[in-house]
C-alpha cells in the first residue's frame, strides 16, 4: 500500500474545514490504493522535478505531491497541501524533492522563492558593524556551514549578519527543520562535529545511488529530514492531521534525540536527563507507544510521582495514540498509567502472598494490617513523645523522616543494633553510638503508634511492595518507564526495580535533578539501578523562549546541583528555539498594590487570549492562592483556583508552585516572590542545619520549576523585599 508523508506545508493557502474535509477523503483513498482513476494524479509538463504530481481533490481544488518509488518498494506520497486548480500547477512546477548532497537529508526546494521568508529582519548595518557576527566569533564560515554541514547558502549568508545568540534564534524561527535546530545548536556553542552528531549526520557525503528513488526514500526516513516529513502511520493519524488540523508538532517531528531515545533499545536501565521543557515527557510518552507496538502483548508500566502528573500522561498518550492498547490491571498487555504509589498500592492489593512476610521484613514484628496511610503528623507526634533525649540540633520531622527514609528504610534496618552500624553515606552529619540511640528510640515510637493503628507510609508502602515483588515468581511488568524521577525517594527506586526483570529496556528514567521539589538526594546505585554510561540529556527547549529561559536558568547559579548518578548538572547549555518578551519584574509597596498589579497584568493578558485558561499565576501556598483569587474578584478578575482537580477552561488559573510541576502557560505570573515566601520560613524553620542546605535548594528549584512553565510571557511581582531567590 502506498505510504503517505506529509510535507512541509508552509508554501500551501489556508483552507477551510469543507476543503480540509475532501482533502483527507483524497489522502485516504489514496492510501489504500493509487490506481483508483478519480484521484487523477497527474504529471506536470515542464515540471522541474519529474516525480511531482497533482492530484484531484474537488473539481477546484488540487492537492500537490510527489511520487517516490524505488524499483523495489511501494509508492511513497509525500503532500505538500491543496491549491486552486491553476496555481497547484504553477507552484508544482516550481517544487523540487531531493536529497542534500552533504548530509542525505531530504529536502524541498521551491525555484524561485526565498528560504527564509522576508520577515526576517537582518539587523541593520550600522549594529551589526559594531559586533563581530556570533558565528565569526565561534570560528565557523560560511563555506563550513555550506559544504560541511549542508546548510542553505542563504541560510549560512543570513546567520553571519547575526550578531548575537538571540539574532540567530530569531532566524532559527524562520528556517525549518533541521536547519533551524543546527543554527540553535551552532548559537550556543556547540561544535560542528557535536551538531552533525546530534542531527544523526554522517562523517561521509552519500553516494550517489543506481536507484535515486530508492535514495531519495531513505532521505526521507533520515531523523532530521521527519523534523519536516511526517511518516503517516495509520487512517486515525491522517485524519487528525488533515481534517482536525491537529498538526501537533510533539506527537509528530520529533528531535533526531528525542526519536533515539524513543525507538533505540538499550541492555538495561537507561537514564534521560534535561532542563525543563526539553521534551523528556514527550519522549516518554513516545517511548511507551514504540515499546507498545514493537512488543505486542507487553506489559508497560509508564508511572510518575503523582496522580496529577500520571492523569496527564494517560491524556496526552491517548492524544499520541488513540489505538494503543491500554491496560487498567496489574501484570496485563498493554501501557498502564499509573503515579507510583497508586502502583504500590495496586500491587498491594493484589498480591497478599508473601505480604506478612514482607512487612516483618521490612518493619519488623507488627501487624501485617497496611491498608490505611499513615497521619502526616505522625513524625511530629513521636518526636513529642520520645524525642527527649535528642541533640537540639536533630529535634526535627523533618530529619527523622529523612533518616527513615534514606537510611532506615532501604537498608530494611529493624533493630538498634542493625542502626548503630549502618552506613549513612551523604547524611551531612555524623551521628555517635549516643545519638544513634536517641534517633532509633523517635523511630521506635513512629513505627510503634502506626502498629497499633494499623498503617503505613507511602515509603514503607513501597519497601513492603518491593520485597512482595522480589518473593514472587512473576514480575508484574516488561518495561517501565518513569517521568520525573527526580523527586523519587529511595524505596521507590527499589520498588520500580522489583517491578520488571534485568533485561533489555528494562527501564526508562527521565529526570531533571534542578526540579527536584519534593524529596531528598537520592543515589541511583545504592538502590540497585545501574545506569552504566546508558545515559544522555537533552538540551534545546521546546517550551520557554530563549528571554524566559535564560532568567530561569540564572535562578540557579550558585548552587551545585548533582543527578542522579551523582555527577554535576550543568544548566548553561540549555536553549531556547524561540524568542519573545523579556520576564516583567513588578515590585510593589504594599499587598494591596500587588494585587492591583496582578489584577493589570492578568487584564492585560485576557484581552488577546482566546483561552483564559492558559494564563497561570503561581504562588508559594494554597492560603496565598485563595486570597489572591478573592483579590483579583474584587478588583474585576475571574480567575479559579486549581489544587488536585484537573484545570477547567474559561478563567485563569491560579495554583501553588508544587502543583504547576509538569504543566506549562502560554503566559505566567510568579506572585508574592517576597523575601519571607521564597524560599519560605515555614521549610526553613521545620528543617535542622543539617537539612537547611538542601532546603534551600528546593525552594530554589520550585522558583525554577514555576520560571519555566510560561511558553511567552514572564511576570514576577513581590511586596517589600524582595526574595534572595530571585536573580540580582
Ligand atoms: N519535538 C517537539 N516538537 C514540538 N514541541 C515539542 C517537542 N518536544 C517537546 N515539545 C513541547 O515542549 C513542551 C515541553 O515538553 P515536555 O513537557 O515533554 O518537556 P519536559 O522536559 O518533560 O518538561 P518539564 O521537565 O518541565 O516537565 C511541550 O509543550 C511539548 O509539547
Amino acid at each position: 500500500m502506498p505510504q503517505i508523508i506529509l510535507g512541509p506545508q508552509q508554501h500551501a493557502p489556508q483552507i477551510d474545514g469543507s476543503v480540509r474535509g475532501k482533502a483527507y477523503n483524497f489522502l485516504a483513498k489514496l492510501a489504500e490504493n493509487d490506481t483508483v482513476p478519480g484521484l487523477h494524479i497527474e504529471p506536470i509538463v515542464r515540471s522541474v522535478d519529474p516525480r511531482v504530481r497533482t492530484g484531484r481533490v474537488d473539481s477546484f481544488w488540487r492537492a500537490v505531491l510527489f511520487k517516490v518509488q524505488g524499483r523495489e518498494q511501494d509508492a511513497i506520497y509525500v503532500y505538500l497541501g491543496v491549491w486552486p486548480h491553476d496555481e497547484a500547477t504553477e507552484f508544482a512546477m516550481r517544487a523540487t524533492l531531493q536529497v542534500n548532497p552533504v548530509n542525505g537529508i531530504a529536502e524541498l526546494l521551491i525555484a524561485d522563492a526565498p528560504v527564509v521568508p522576508s520577515a526576517f529582519a537582518a539587523p541593520s548595518e550600522p549594529q551589526a558593524a559594531l559586533t563581530e557576527p556570533l558565528f565569526t566569533r565561534l570560528g565557523l564560515t560560511v563555506d563550513v556551514l555550506v559544504n560541511e554541514l549542508g546548510l542553505d547558502t542563504e541560510v549560512a549568508e543570513l546567520a553571519f549578519e547575526c550578531g548575537e545568540a538571540d539574532e540567530i534564534t530569531e532566524l532559527a524561527e524562520l528556517v525549518t527543520g533541521w536547519q533551524g535546530v543546527a543554527l540553535i545548536d551552532l548559537s550556543a556553542g556547540r561544535s560542528l562535529e557535536q551538531v552533525k552528531e546530534a542531527l544523526a549526520i554522517d562523517e561521509a557525503p552519500p553516494a550517489p545511488a543506481a536507484d535515486p528513488d530508492a535514495q531519495l526514500a531513505m532521505a526521507l526516513e533520515h531523523p532530521a529530514a521527519r523534523l519536516q516529513f511526517a511518516f503517516i502511520e495509520d487512517d486515525e493519524e491522517l485524519r487528525r492531521a488533515i481534517e482536525d488540523g491537529d498538526f501537533a508538532a510533539w506527537r509528530i517531528f520529533l528531535h533526531p534525540e528525542q526519536r533515539k531515545y524513543a525507538e533505540r533499545s538499550w541492555k538495561g536501565p537507561f537514564r534521560l536527563s534535561g532542563g525543563a521543557g526539553t521534551g523528556k515527557t514527550v519522549v516518554a510518552l513516545h517511548r511507551a507507544r514504540t515499546l507498545a507496538r514493537k512488543h505486542p502483548g507487553a506489559r508497560v508500566l509508564l508511572t510518575t510521582f503523582n496522580k496529577t502528573l500520571a492523569d496527564a500522561l494517560q491524556r496526552d498518550l491517548k492524544l499520541l495514540d488513540s489505538a494503543l492498547p491500554m491496560s487498567e490491571g496489574l501484570g496485563e498487555p498493554g501501557v498502564y498509567v499509573r503515579g507510583v504509589d497508586a502502583t504500590v498500592r495496586a500491587v498491594l492489593q493484589s498480591r497478599s502472598a508473601g505480604l506478612e512476610a514482607a512487612v516483618a521484613g521490612v518493619l519488623g514484628p507488627r501487624t501485617a494490617d497496611v491498608g490505611r496511610i499513615t497521619d502526616r503528623n505522625a513524625w511530629r507526634d513521636a518526636l513529642a513523645s520520645d524525642g527527649s533525649e535528642l541533640p537540639p540540633s536533630l529535634r526535627s520531622p523533618v530529619f527523622l523522616q529523612a533518616e527513615y527514609e534514606l537510611i532506615v528504610l532501604p537498608n530494611r534496618v529493624k533493630t538498634f543494633e542493625e542502626y548503630a552500624r549502618v552506613r549513612r553515606p551523604g547524611r551531612g552529619i555524623a551521628l555517635d553510638r549516643s545519638a544513634r540511640a536517641a534517633v532509633w528510640k523517635v523511630i521506635s515510637a513512629y513505627r510503634l503508634n502506626a502498629s497499633i493503628r494499623g498503617t503505613i507510609d507511602f515509603a514503607e508502602a513501597a519497601a513492603i511492595a518491593a520485597d512482595v515483588l522480589d518473593a514472587a515468581e512473576r514480575r508484574p511488568f516488561d518495561h517501565v518507564l518513569v517521568d520525573e524521577g527526580q523527586d523519587l525517594g529511595p524505596a521507590h527506586w527499589q520498588f520500580l526495580r522489583a517491578l520488571v526483570a534485568d533485561g533489555d529496556d528494562d527501564l526508562f528514567i527521565a529526570e531533571d535533578s534542578h526540579q527536584r521539589i519534593y524529596g531528598n538526594r537520592v543515589v541511583l546505585g545504592r538502590y540497585g539501578i545501574k545506569i552504566v554510561g546508558r545515559s544522555q540529556r537533552l538540551r534545546l527547549n521546546y517550551r520557554t523562549t530563549a528571554q524566559n529561559l535564560r532568567y530561569a536558568v540564572s535562578v540557579l547559579t550558585g548552587t551545585e546541583f548533582v543527578d542522579l548518578e551523582e555527577q554535576a548538572e550543568d544548566a548553561s547549555e540549555y536553549r531556547s528555539a524561540r524568542v519573545g518578551p523579556v520576564p516583567r519584574l513588578l515590585p510593589a509597596t504594599d499587598a494591596g498594590e500587588e494585587f492591583d498589579t496582578a489584577a493589570a497584568v492578568v487584564g492585560e493578558w485576557l484581552k488577546d487570549a482566546a483561552t483564559p485558561e492558559t494564563i497561570g499565576v503561581l504562588v508559594r501556598t494554597e492560603q496565598l492562592g485563595e486570597q489572591l483569587v478573592r483579590g483579583l474578584d474584587e478588583r474585576g478578575i475571574a480567575a479559579r483556583f486549581v489544587s488536585d482537580r484537573s484545570v477547567p477552561t474559561g478563567k485563569p488559573v491560579v495554583m501553588t508552585m508544587h502543583r504547576a510541576k509538569g504543566m506549562e502557560f502560554s503566559r505566567a505570573l510568579i506572585f508574592g516572590a517576597d523575601a519571607s515566601a521564597l524560599p519560605a520560613a515555614f521549610a526553613l524553620r521545620a528543617t535542622t542545619e543539617a537539612d537547611r542546605a538542601d532546603v534551600l535548594q528546593r525552594e530554589k528549584s520550585l522558583l525554577y520549576v514555576a520560571t519555566t512553565r510560561a511558553r511567552d510571557e514572564l511576570a514576577i511581582s513581590w511586596h517589600g523585599d524582595v526574595s534572595e531567590l530571585l536573580p540580582s
